[in-house]
């Protein structure tokens, strides 16, 4: 039957370049989701010599990753984000094998609801800290948001609690991350398709690209470095406060696997930084920015939290599911962004036949998340911010599909931070709503701007700059997050 298969529909490919003459600069999600508007569920391009499947349909999604993920689990060779960008080795970029499942099982336990609990008074924590800054300084909140998460993690994968002094390093980490996430983009898929472009010249036109890497490399070596390294000279001196990467370092020096691990360690514990801030960032900004356009909903969330929590102390974990609506709006900024459009690339560890059609070895899978979001079959008026679809869900016993189904990616390699991702965005943002009035700027006319739902490109996307106003919404709340801050 093999021999007889075709390769499933897609574009014509030329001769030698294949179709990348129709890869778009942008947006790519949005050109493949077209895509497969006229060839299907699961469509067939060539860059280079190298087969591309995208899968536009969650079934196809389920049955390729999740049914055969003994297949499909292995990451194709990233040129661009971990050798030329820098970050290598770690579990988002390492292939199917013994040292992925290693750094995996690392990954689920430091994220086991057990973990969750200890790593819950550091959200706490550092959200209070978030609220104050955004009190005294509300034109910066972005940074601020980003300062939450990047402290978490900083904290979860290091011990290190944050403080002031810590800003030349978060700003370099930001720079890394928001970089990798947007060089990502059309030049980086190339270069992993053609990785002899690794060696483009710098003096060549076109040659930016690779500029630009060079660029991001430094500071993505001191991402990893810079924290691994105080880790272990706080271990030699007995300062070091316990967190995955001083666990792992015990553990390995335990069994005597030190010498093997403890790079796998380092990588593993900046692939969390990698993996995990920018793409949380990014949801909680299409929060605000939703929030901002669509003031209705805005005002239905906040009276939804006063009725359920009051205006005497701040929303925590345990108000989490006597929240329905606010859920409705978590899950439908998900869906309406997609912060990983295209997830991570897998790749087809061998041939394989599906529907008839031929899989090749080696083949990139990328799943197109945003296409499954935008899907008409699947939610009516898609291109609408509609958090009352998900009302429906509880109601009709999962007629509507849960975006955490395929937000997060798929099989084995399923986001392992998700219910990380979900609590440390519930903690600041239901606090941030519970405590200030999220409204519009106004234009010198005094009428209101409202910004338009604009996304950067890239691996993973976060909306473009926008105006905005935030302020505590009561001497109540004032004094509420004061007194917050205080104690924390
Ligand atoms: C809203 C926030 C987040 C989104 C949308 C997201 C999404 C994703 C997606 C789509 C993948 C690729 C899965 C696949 O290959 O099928 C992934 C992988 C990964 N994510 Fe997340 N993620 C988020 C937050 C986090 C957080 C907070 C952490 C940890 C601190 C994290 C750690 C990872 C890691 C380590 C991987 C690689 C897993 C592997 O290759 O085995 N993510 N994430």
């Amino acid at each position: 039957r093999k021999a007889s298969a075709r390769l499933p529909p897609g574009p014509r490919p030329l001769p030698l370049l294949g179709n990348i003459h129709q890869l778009p600069k942008d947006h790519p999600q949005m050109a493949f989701a077209e895509w497969g508007k006229k060839y299907g569920g699961l469509v067939h391009a060539k860059i280079f010599g190298t087969s591309m499947l995208i899968i536009n349909s969650i079934n196809v999604a389920r049955d390729l990753m999740d049914k055969r993920s003994s297949i499909y689990s292995g990451r194709p060779r990233f040129a661009f984000v971990a050798e030329m960008l820098g970050w290598e080795n770690g579990i988002v970029v390492t292939d199917y094998n013994d040292n992925w499942r290693k750094q995996r099982r690392w990954m689920v336990e430091a994220f086991s609801k057990t973990a969750l609990t200890n790593i819950r008074p550091i959200l706490r924590r550092e959200s209070c800290k978030a609220l104050s800054s955004i009190m005294n300084s509300p034109q910066s909140w972005k940074e601020h948001i980003a300062r939450y998460t990047g402290s978490a993690v900083l904290e979860i994968a290091y011990g290190h609690q944050a403080t002031p002094e810590d800003g030349d390093f978060f700003e370099m980490s930001e720079k890394a991350t928001v970089m990798t996430a947007e060089a990502g983009s059309a030049g980086g898929m190339l270069v992993d398709f053609f990785p002899l472009l690794k060696y483009y010249p710098l003096w060549l036109p076109g040659s930016g690209f690779k500029a630009n890497a060079l660029k991001v490399r430094s500071f993505v070596r001191k991402v990893v470095e810079i924290p691994f390294n105080n880790v272990k000279k706080q271990m030699a001196m007995g300062t070091a406060k316990p967190s995955l990467t001083t666990n792992l370092l015990e553990e390995a020096y335990r069994k005597g696997t030190l010498d093997e691990d403890e790079g796998d360690i380092r990588d593993a514990a900046a692939g969390l930084y990698g993996a995990g801030t920018e793409t949380t960032n990014a949801t909680m900004t299409t929060f605000i920015l939703a929030m901002v356009i669509h003031q209705d909903v805005f005002k239905k969330v906040q009276e939804e939290i006063d009725r359920v929590v009051g205006q005497d102390r701040l929303p925590d974990v345990q108000d989490k599911d006597s929240l329905p609506y606010f859920k409705c709006v978590f899950l439908e900024v998900l869906r309406y962004l997609s912060p990983v459009p295209l997830g991570i690339p897998h790749k087809a560890s061998k041939e394989d036949l599906y529907q008839g059609y031929l899989i090749p070895k080696d083949s990139f899978i990328l799943g197109n998340i945003w296409a499954m979001a935008h899907d008409e079959e699947t939610y009516s008026q898609p291109e609408l911010f509609l958090p009352e679809r998900f009302l429906e869900m509880d109601q009709s016993d999962g007629t509507i599909l849960d975006p955490r189904t395929y937000t997060f990616g798929f099989g084995r390699r399923i986001c392992p931070g998700k219910e990380l991702a979900e609590e440390s965005i519930f903690i600041l943002i239901s606090r941030i709503i519970a405590t200030m009035n999220i409204s519009r700027a106004k234009d010198e006319k005094g009428r209101d701007i409202v910004p338009s739902f604009d996304i950067t490109s890239g691996l993973s996307c976060h909306p473009k700059p926008f105006d905005c106003v935030i302020t505590p919404r009561s001497p109540r709340a004032i004094r509420l997050i004061s007194e917050a801050a205080l104690s924390n």
